[in-house]
């Protein structure tokens, strides 16, 4: 069996994690994991530490660490033979501390995008909910305005995309972010890119990763759901 590989999206909200981790999904074959959806669907499902998230998230704040590794890692732990790529987990450092003890990550992608950007980009962000798509009114619109182009099913605004939510988010984010940065650039496995166009960015990403895995078709392109 080909060696699994296990790497980790990082970058404030907005940066581009979601649009360039299903890039990567569809480019190299790997299991795309959101935490965020993750989240969502237990809130959806209005399981206990849904019910809890939601609290929270309402706020701008983080889900609390002990409920998030509780919620992910049981199902990392289930995905011992995929290879995967993590969308918004770690996102404190006991977070990280955490999936250490669960796996040993082969790759951290960290993105550094300007807020002005951020800001523009998360006012006109839409999402397809039942599978995570985003789209974007300038960036990469819908075919049908409101619509998801595979399903057709509405689209949504999350209100955490709200100027209000975001200040606190990205300003949590500056604060939580940099001991996990610092983490994994000790261990030799951080990999920074900075820039104001997810289309410049890409290009070295793909590289950095045809570098580390192999290509494989769109065919085995998989997302997993999550339970
Ligand atoms: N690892 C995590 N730790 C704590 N809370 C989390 C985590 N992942 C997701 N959440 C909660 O779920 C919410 C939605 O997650 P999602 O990843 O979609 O976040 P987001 O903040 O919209 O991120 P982004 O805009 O960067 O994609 C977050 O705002 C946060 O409250
Ligand atoms: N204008 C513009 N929008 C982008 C670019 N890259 C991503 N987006 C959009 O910006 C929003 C945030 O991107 P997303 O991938 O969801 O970022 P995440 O919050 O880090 O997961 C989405 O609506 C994307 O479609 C870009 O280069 N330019």
């Amino acid at each position: 069996m080909a060696k699994l590989f296990r790497a980790v999206i990082m970058g404030p909200p907005g940066s581009g994690k979601g649009t360039i981790s299903e890039r990567i999904a569809q480019s190299f074959g790997l299991a795309r994991l959101s935490s965020g959806d993750f989240v969502r669907e237990n809130i959806a499902a209005n399981t206990d530490a849904g019910v809890l998230a939601k609290t929270y998230i309402e706020r701008g704040l983080l889900v609390p660490d002990h409920v998030m590794t509780r919620l992910l890692l049981p199902r990392l732990e289930e995905m011992t033979r995929h290879s995967w790529l993590m969308d918004g987990f770690p996102r404190t450092l006991a977070q990280a501390k955490a999936l250490n003890s669960t796996c040993d990550l082969d790759l951290v992608i960290s993105l550094n995008i300007p807020y002005e950007t951020l800001k523009e980009r998360l006012s006109d962000r839409w999402i397809h909910p039942a599978s995570g798509r985003v789209y974007n009114m300038g960036f990469n619109p819908p075919h049908v305005q409101g619509r998801d182009d595979i399903s057709g099913e509405p689209l949504i605004q999350h209100d955490d995309d709200k100027p209000e939510a975001l200040v606190a988010r990205l300003r949590h984010y500056k604060d939580v972010a940099k001991p996990i940065i610092d983490l994994y650039k000790s261990k030799g496995i951080l990999h920074t890119f900075s820039g104001t166009e997810t289309d410049r960015i890409w290009p070295y990403i793909n590289s950095l990763l045809s570098t580390k895995i192999p290509s494989t078709s769109q065919t085995d392109t998989q997302r997993i759901p999550m339970p």
